[in-house]
């Protein structure tokens, strides 16, 4: 089984991270190199462009691809589908047009110029809404291109929204909204392994923003403690082995999976309860 994953760009750290966090931890130098292995002896990674991964999975060259929705769309492979989104990469693809100018809407564009790095995604925007202006393609810097009289409007990604602004652009209208996801070509799906890495993948997001809490509980307070645990499933209670070895029955440790924005008032309340010896821990992976 081959991932492909984003060689450079933004993509490509927070991708490897996300594997290694996985467990999938890559090994003989992810460096420069088209190939890696990893821990695990099926798996192995193939860097590749953001841009070409969905190509390189529908090909073969590749079975999973982890890349942002918008190439996914751009590249028109048809034999693919979509396993997880993995929320990170998030931005728009936006068409934009210079903030000064009087093109304002969508039909403004009819007979008008628009540059973009996806030509695909773009006629078919058009097309779904019944113009069809030029549509020049570029390999970058599409922000410059109004300002050079290459084209009168652009459709390009925006985060933050800082490039548009320093640019003096403005946003006339959203084509599609991105996110990475992970996919895999239709004949590979039925392979165990990637329901495998599918749920390794998952399991981090899972443990995104949750955090561990364990303590130890008066058994007479259990119920006051249990009822100030917020959410996510009831807690887990343990019997405590005693200095002698045995098993008391004064009191029980308490664990539970909660919301990292919910810590705080929580520790509060339990120890309000009667809680003590309280333990709070990052979680690295929740398989549910
Ligand atoms: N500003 C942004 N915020 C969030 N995600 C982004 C942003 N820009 C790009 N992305 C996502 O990252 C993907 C790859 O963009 P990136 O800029 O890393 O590569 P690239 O410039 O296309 O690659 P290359 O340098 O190989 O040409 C995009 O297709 C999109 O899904
Ligand atoms: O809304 P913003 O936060 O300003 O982000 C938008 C910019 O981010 C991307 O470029 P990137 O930084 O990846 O540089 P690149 O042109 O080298 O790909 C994209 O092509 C935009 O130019
Ligand atoms: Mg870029």
């Amino acid at each position: 089984m081959r991932i492909a994953v984003p060689n450079k760009g933004r993509l490509h750290e927070p991708t490897i991270d996300l594997l290694e966090r996985a467990g999938l931890h890559l090994e003989n130098g992810a460096d420069r190199k088209l190939y890696a292995d990893t821990v695990d002896p099926d798996v192995s990674v193939l860097f590749a462009r953001a841009a070409d991964i969905p190509e390189y999975v529908a090909d073969g060259a590749a079975d999973l691809g982890i890349t942002g929705y918008d190439q996914v769309c751009e590249a028109r492979v048809d034999n693919v589908e979509e396993l997880l989104d993995l929320e990170f990469g998030r931005c728009r693809l936006v068409l934009a047009a210079p903030e000064d100018g009087e093109l304002e809407t969508v039909a403004d564009m009819a007979g008008k110029t628009v540059a973009t790095e996806f030509p695909n995604i773009t006629s078919n925007f058009f097309a779904d809404a019944g113009i069809d202006p030029d549509i020049v393609e570029v390999t970058g810097a599409t922000e410059l291109t109004p300002h050079v009289e290459m084209a009168d409007a652009i459709v390009d990604i925006t985060s933050t929204g800082t490039t548009l602004k320093m640019n003096r652009l403005a946003v006339v209208d959203e084509v599609l909204s991105s996110s990475v996801r992970l996919f895999g070509r239709d004949d590979v799906l039925e392979n165990p392994k990637v329901e495998e890495v599918r749920t390794a993948l998952a399991s981090v997001k899972q443990a995104e923003g949750k955090r561990y809490l364990m303590m130890n509980v008066p058994t007479a307070k259990l119920d006051a403690v249990r009822d100030v645990i917020p959410g996510l499933g009831g807690p887990t209670v343990m019997n405590i082995a005693g200095e002698d070895g045995e098993v008391g029955d004064e009191k029980v440790a308490v664990h539970a999976v909660v919301n990292e924005g919910d810590v705080f008032e929580t520790i509060t309340e339990v120890k309000k309860a009667g809680a003590s010896d309280i333990l709070v821990t990052e979680i690295e992976r929740l398989v549910e």
